[in-house]
């Protein structure tokens, strides 16, 4: 661990400086591409207008023969998109694959002042962002970059989960953390053979209501994935950065994955992966807090004048904390609607109501 008055240092001789803070931009929907795939990459002019994030993805889903073709793919998208507000990530190979390094070698020279963030899978402790956190600083400063790229992990794998503490403050880079469900259900040895979601056995049930156990039982489906979206939650929050849940598989399915996103937006994830262009809006809608509920927030704010004392309004009491959970409801409203006029004129329509 780097001593408290190191860690705002670059890391490589003419480095750019590490960011202080990391700066809120919208980000509801980190929209997944192959690069290397003509029909993908023909629609990002297209999704730069729809989507908060594109990520060119490199890792998993790109077969291991085309890992070259989705790089320079993604090489030549960079350099002729002009991404307006969206903002250009990629999903690197994981450090132990033959191709991390040539991801990173060739990305940051090209496109490094294009590119936002760099994701990170499968990162298992603080070692692996200082591997990143170093190498990018010796090619940002080679590059003559002058912003830092910033870095994103996975947490997908057991031993992730148990460190997503020191992970989430290993360096000023990191800008948040999803959860990688597939993954990590595999590295647990859970048993549900899918990417994300729920499952229909892992439930509770209601007591016996007679002597017949099997009658008149209720069953409740649980969240499989509520306790590690929590521990990754309390990790960001605890260290300036933002959470996300990851990929719902189940494309067909917009209902589940529509319900998934809210419990992570409602714990306090700021996002979610969309892996086909269905889940797009799915994410922007539910990432983005309802009129009502920021009409409301808006109107505990006002009613709360300093912020101190309580209140009631119409018969709940509102105090320090409520007013504290309604400026968070506020600020994101007043974010997003900085880059969405719709949601602008949504929000300043309830507000009439
Ligand atoms: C899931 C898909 C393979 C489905 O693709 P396809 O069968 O082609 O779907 P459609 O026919 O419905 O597609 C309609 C058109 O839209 C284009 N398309 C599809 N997906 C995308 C996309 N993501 N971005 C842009 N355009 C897209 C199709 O090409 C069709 O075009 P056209 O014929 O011209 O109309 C596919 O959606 C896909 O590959 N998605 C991305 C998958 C991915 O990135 N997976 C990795 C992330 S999840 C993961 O890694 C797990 C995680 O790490 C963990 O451990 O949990
Ligand atoms: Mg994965």
């Amino acid at each position: 661990m780097r001593s408290p008055k190191d860690f705002f240092r670059p890391l490589a001789l003419g480095a750019p400086q590490p960011v202080r803070e990391i700066p809120f931009r919208p980000s509801r929907a980190l929209h997944f591409f192959d690069p290397g795939n003509p029909k993908m990459a023909a629609k990002v002019p297209d999704l730069v207008t729809q989507v908060d994030v594109l990520v060119g993805n490199l890792e998993d889903a790109i077969p291991a023969d085309r890992k070259e073709v989705a790089r320079n793919g993604l090489v030549e998208i960079g350099e002729n998109t002009d991404f307006g507000d969206a903002q250009l990530w990629t999903r690197m190979n994981s450090l132990d694959s033959p191709w991390a390094l040539d991801d990173l070698l060739t990305l940051v020279p090209a496109i490094g002042h294009k590119l936002d963030v760099v994701i990170v899978p499968k990162v298992e402790g603080a070692q692996d962002i200082h591997y990143v956190d170093r190498l990018l600083a010796q090619l940002e400063a080679k590059a003559g970059l002058d912003r830092p790229i910033l870095v994103h992990a996975i947490v997908e794998t057991a031993t992730g989960v148990a460190n997503v503490e020191e992970i989430a403050g290993a360096s000023p880079r990191m800008q948040g953390i999803s959860l990688g469900p597939a993954d990590l259900a595999a590295s647990r040895r859970m048993k549900t053979t899918r990417v994300g979601g729920g499952h229909p056995g892992y439930l509770v049930r209601t007591d016996p209501v007679g002597e017949d156990i099997t009658v008149g039982r209720q069953t409740f489906q649980q969240d499989l994935w509520h306790y590690t979206v929590a521990r990754m939650v309390d990790a960001c929050a605890a260290n300036g950065i933002l959470p996300y849940y990851g990929p719902f598989g189940d494309i067909r399915d917009t209902v589940g994955c529509e319900d998934q996103f809210r419990n992570a937006f409602l714990l306090g994830c700021v996002g979610a992966w969309s892996l086909h262009p269905a889940q797009i809006k799915i994410a922007k809608k539910v990432f983005s807090p309802s009129p009502e509920d920021v009409a409301w927030a808006r109107r505990v704010i006002r009613e709360m004048g300093d912020g101190t004392g309580t209140v009631m309004i119409d018969g709940k009491m509102q105090d320090d904390a409520t007013v504290k959970q309604c400026r968070v409801v506020a600020e994101l409203a007043d974010q997003l609607a900085a880059r969405d006029p719709e949601l602008a004129e949504a929000y300043a329509l309830a507000e009439k109501d």
